[in-house]
């Protein structure tokens, strides 16, 4: 049998991506940070805390052990962004390709995940996986396809090659900052086309900022050295249009429920689930202000997530002076 492929991470995506995995023919080893997890997963094959519903593959072997990870071949990290340094601390001498599969900027250092990676995990080789990809349908084996960025153009086609399957289709590329910047950004931008719906401003104004709102994600892209092709693709528009219109997207329901007029406070307290666009919001408004892009989907985004009322918010966004479209 040849060596298992790692998974660090127990929510609804970590879980999905095992049995992605698994159903390409490999032995998986989960590590989960909550014990009631791993047995959930061992004992009756489900996830009932993250991914209820769900049978998960005999394959899966759940773990909180961190040697259960020193053979993997390829190890996918899948934990909260802000949570992904602390955690790669544990494989710091880990050799094995690690895939980040989270979205997200980090606070304080407003460093994109592979360069946290890197520094967390030297030695590995770095990928990214990421696209429109609602975990609950990816585990029932509903397809989709997704970007998997290396540097190393091999090493992408390899690792895309290891976990593909008719169901789950990477498209192979080089843009690492590109993938990764389509997936952090759209999480805020559906947070905003949430408040949208939740205010009842119509479908017409949700395409509009979703049309203004790639714009803004392009800007911001092409600053940090993403390729145009890459946000116009899986990772970036691919993601933005179906996080922007579901109430699948945690992102979005956590925008409809501010735009109806439950305080953001309110609604993020006690959750177990991640939001990411919450915690992406704030830094990538510091990351633009550094960069002089101008974000101001973002900006008012932070504002409602601040305690602004949703009225006037939304008043200054429609008052801004008219430009041109480019
Ligand atoms: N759920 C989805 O459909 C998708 C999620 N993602 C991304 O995957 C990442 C993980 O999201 P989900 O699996 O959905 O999470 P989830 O919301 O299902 O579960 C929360 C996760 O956070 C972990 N966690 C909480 N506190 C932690 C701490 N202090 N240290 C380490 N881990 C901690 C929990 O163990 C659990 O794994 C996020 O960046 C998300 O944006 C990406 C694509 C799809
Ligand atoms: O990233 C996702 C789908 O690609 C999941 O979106 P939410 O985190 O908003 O649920």
């Amino acid at each position: 049998m040849s060596a298992p492929i790692g998974v660090v991470g127990g929510g609804a995506w970590g879980t999905a991506l095992a049995q992605v995995a698994a159903g390409a023919g490999h032995a998986v080893r989960l590590w989960a940070r909550e014990a009631d997890v791993v047995a959930g997963i061992n004992d009756i094959r489900e996830n009932a805390a993250f991914l209820p519903g769900i049978e998960l593959s005999r394959a899966i072997e759940a773990t909180q052990d961190w040697s259960a990870l020193a053979d993997a071949r390829a190890i996918l990290i899948v934990t909260p962004a802000q949570h992904m340094r602390a955690v790669l601390g544990h494989l710091r001498d880990h050799t094995a390709p690690l895939i980040l599969c989270s979205k997200g900027i980090e606070a304080g250092t407003l460093l994109p995940l592979h360069e946290v990676a890197r520094q967390a995990v030297p030695g590995a080789p770095i990928a990214v996986l990421s696209g429109p990809t609602f975990a609950h349908e990816v585990a029932a084996g509903l397809p989709t396809a997704v970007t998997l960025a290396a540097e190393d153009a091999d090493l992408a086609a390899d690792l895309a090659a290891l976990v593909a399957q008719p169901t789950f289709r990477p498209y192979a590329s080089t843009d690492v900052i590109g993938a990764e910047i389509g997936g952090a950004v759209k999480n805020v931008l559906a947070i905003a086309c949430g408040v949208v719906d939740g205010a009842g401003l119509g479908q017409n104004a949700r395409a509009a900022l979703i049309a203004r709102g790639f714009a803004e994600m392009t800007r911001f892209g092409l600053a940090r050295g993403a390729r145009a092709e890459t946000l116009a693709g899986l990772s970036g528009l691919g993601d933005l249009v179906l996080t922007s219109s579901s109430t699948s997207s945690r992102n979005f329901s956590l925008g409809r429920g501010i735009g109806a007029g439950t305080p953001a406070a309110a609604l993020l307290e006690n959750r177990r689930t991640v939001a990411e666009g919450a915690h992406t919001a704030p830094v990538l408004r510091e990351a633009a202000a550094q960069a002089s892009v101008d974000m101001p989907i973002t900006e008012a985004v932070c504002a409602l997530l601040e305690g602004a009322p949703v009225t006037a918010t939304i008043d200054r966004l429609l008052s801004r002076p008219l430009r041109t479209e480019a």
